[in-house]
């Protein structure tokens, strides 16, 4: 499954430091793995989360899931080393933070052989220069880094995110103009399922390919939200049929539900068609 089409609702942290969790990621129901070396991990623990993680993916186990690996940023004394060492490590795409531009990650490719790149969105030059940074050749991905991007800005938490809607659009907008994926950022209160459902729905209405969690316990409600629901896997069948039996009549536009369908509307029903069959395909490895 490429980078373009596969589906990644749900994209977990997971401290690299903790062979519990590593261990206990296995069976877990996501999308995709973050294997973090960055923030979750202690600076005294660093190095040997390093060792920890390679064992880890040497003796496999995580199937299908995407293995992502944060390294330490590459002005810090760990960086460099963990980007070497990612690339022999069978991950399928190294995640780098706090990427302000473009010459971040061509910093990263020289360390990184041919792997796919991701960049974190959390400072505001980053917002800035998104657009930048999506086009870079090697990016395959951009992953919101909302707890920093607050911190830089000094803005409050809020339920509807208005402080975060700049950034949030602007990562949104380069993502979509060069094709890379993009997932949201986290929701801290990982006890909160009321709250995690209500942000996962408003990151799915933006556009968002799915969302980051901290703890397994978010799931289930992220794969839920960034899924198709049944009522819009039906209603793209219908506006596919509807639309082509207009054709067929010499017209190029169909009526389902009092709401016209042109070709356009097709290609989203396509893809939401495409969405769920992904979904499937991932589901029965
Ligand atoms: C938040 C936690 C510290 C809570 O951990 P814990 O107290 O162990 O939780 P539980 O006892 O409820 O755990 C139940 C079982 O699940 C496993 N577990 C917990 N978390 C994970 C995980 N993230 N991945 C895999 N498995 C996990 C436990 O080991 C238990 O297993 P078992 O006993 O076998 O049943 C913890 O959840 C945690 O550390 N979460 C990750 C925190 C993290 O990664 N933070 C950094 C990323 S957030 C960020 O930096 C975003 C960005 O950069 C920004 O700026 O916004
Ligand atoms: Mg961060």
């Amino acid at each position: 499954m490429s980078h373009s089409n596969r589906p990644l609702r749900s994209v977990l942290y997971l401290p690299a430091s903790n062979p519990r969790a590593l261990v206990k990621a296995r069976s877990l129901d996501v999308d995709a793995i973050i294997f973090d070396l960055e923030d979750a991990v202690a600076p005294d623990e660093k190095a040997g989360a390093r060792d920890t993680l390679a064992q880890a993916l040497s003796e496999g186990g995580y199937g299908a899931r995407l293995k992502i690996v944060r390294v330490n940023a590459l002005d810090t004394p760990w960086g460099v080393a963990d980007s070497k060492a990612a690339t022999d490590m069978g991950a399928d795409a190294v995640l780098l933070p706090k990427v302000d531009g473009p010459e971040h990650l061509e910093a990263l490719a020289a360390l990184t052989g041919d792997l796919p790149l991701w960049a974190m969105m959390e400072t505001p030059l980053g917002m800035l220069n998104a657009a930048a940074i999506a086009s870079h050749e090697r990016c395959a991905g951009l992953v919101m880094g909302t707890n920093d991007l607050a911190k830089d800005m000094g803005t409050r938490f809020r339920s509807d995110r208005l402080p975060m809607m700049a950034g949030l659009g602007l990562c949104l907008l380069a993502a979509k103009a060069h094709g890379v994926a993009i997932v949201d950022g986290v929701y801290n209160a990982f006890k909160d399922d009321e709250g995690l459902k209500a942000e996962c729905d408003q990151g799915r209405d933006m556009g968002f390919d799915g969302k980051t969690l901290i703890h397994p316990a978010q799931i289930a409600i992220a794969n839920a939200a960034f899924a198709p629901t049944e009522e819009e896997v039906e209603l793209a069948k219908r506006q596919i049929d509807a639309y082509e039996a207009a054709l067929a009549e010499g017209q190029a536009v169909a009526v389902v539900d009092s709401r016209i369908v042109e070709n356009l509307h097709v290609a989203t029903a396509r893809e939401t068609l495409a969405k769920r069959d992904a979904i499937a395909t991932l589901n029965a490895r």
